[in-house]
């Protein structure tokens, strides 16, 4: 007798749009979703903010490896001596990732934060983990659990901090591609000079959503080159019609729900 095996070929599912996530994460409609609308009048200057400044002690060999998530890059970082206290933090973060999030070519729409109505071509998240759990993954979903300083890219002059980054995205094309990093690289390159910032209680922006963030989005965008904006599309991802340049992964902003926005 013939044995024959069917090969069901199931294609993985295209990821699912922001406005139905709430469908599998019903958190998405939660108390403290992100990312928000900065309306810059209502953030109230907290003084203790500036008396014990933002920290941010990165190592410059922290950075070991870029890898197409299928949502964003991400540089994936070990830990070690990579530290963030102080500012609205009650306690040490150690920064497990970086990613960011981005419009169409060309665009000043992409970032996932606004400021009165303002938005970016990309935004950055450089994500951190609070010490007093035992790892990322029990930390992930506690309400002090994570740090994610977000910084707005605007399009400009080319961005020398960021060029050994933008040009390995065409080395990741697709999901699960992974380039290893063998340079020193020091993170902090990416913040803007001036460490001001805004402050509010949120969450992941991406599934599970979790309400787990303490943001700290910086005030001032770093400038990167229209080329280094346009080497984001080097990254594919699947969508509705088959693989194609990632871009429009942002979610838009959230309802505030009565929080309060903090600045510096
Ligand atoms: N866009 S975002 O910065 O809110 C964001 C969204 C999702 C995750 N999930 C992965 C993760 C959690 C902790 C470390 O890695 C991380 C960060
Ligand atoms: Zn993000």
């Amino acid at each position: 007798e013939s044995l024959s095996f069917g090969f069901l070929q199931v294609a993985s599912p295209v990821p699912q749009g922001p406005n139905k996530w709430h469908e599998q994460f019903p958190i998405a409609k939660g108390q403290r979703q992100s990312p928000i609308d900065i309306v810059t009048s209502n953030a109230k200057v907290d003084k203790a903010l500036s008396d014990n400044p933002l920290k941010v002690s990165y190592s410059n060999n922290c950075c070991q490896s870029v890898t197409n998530t299928g949502a964003s890059f991400q540089v994936v970082v070990d830990g070690a001596g990579t530290e963030i206290s102080g500012g609205p933090l009650d306690s040490t973060y150690k920064l497990v990732q970086f990613h960011a999030h981005w419009g169409p070519l060309g665009g000043d729409e992409g970032s996932e934060h606004t400021v009165d109505g303002v938005t970016y071509p990309a935004e950055l998240h450089l994500v951190h983990w609070n010490q007093k759990y035992k790892d990322v993954g029990e930390a992930v979903d506690k309400p002090d659990g994570l740090a994610v300083i977000g910084v707005f890219f605007s399009r400009g002059k080319e961005h020398a901090g960021f060029k050994p980054i933008s040009d390995l995205f065409a080395k990741v094309p697709r999901k699960a591609d992974k380039v290893d990093i063998s340079f020193n690289y020091d993170p902090a390159c990416l913040l803007p000079a001036r460490r001001d910032y805004w402050t509010y209680l949120g969450s992941l922006t991406t599934p599970p959503l979790f309400e787990s963030v303490t943001w700290i989005v910086m005030k001032d965008p770093v400038e990167v080159s229209a080329e280094q904006l346009a080497a984001l599309r080097n990254l594919l991802w699947e969508t509705p019609s088959g693989e194609g340049q990632m871009c429009n992964n942002y979610r838009p902003p959230q309802p505030l729900q009565g929080r309060l926005v903090r600045s510096t």
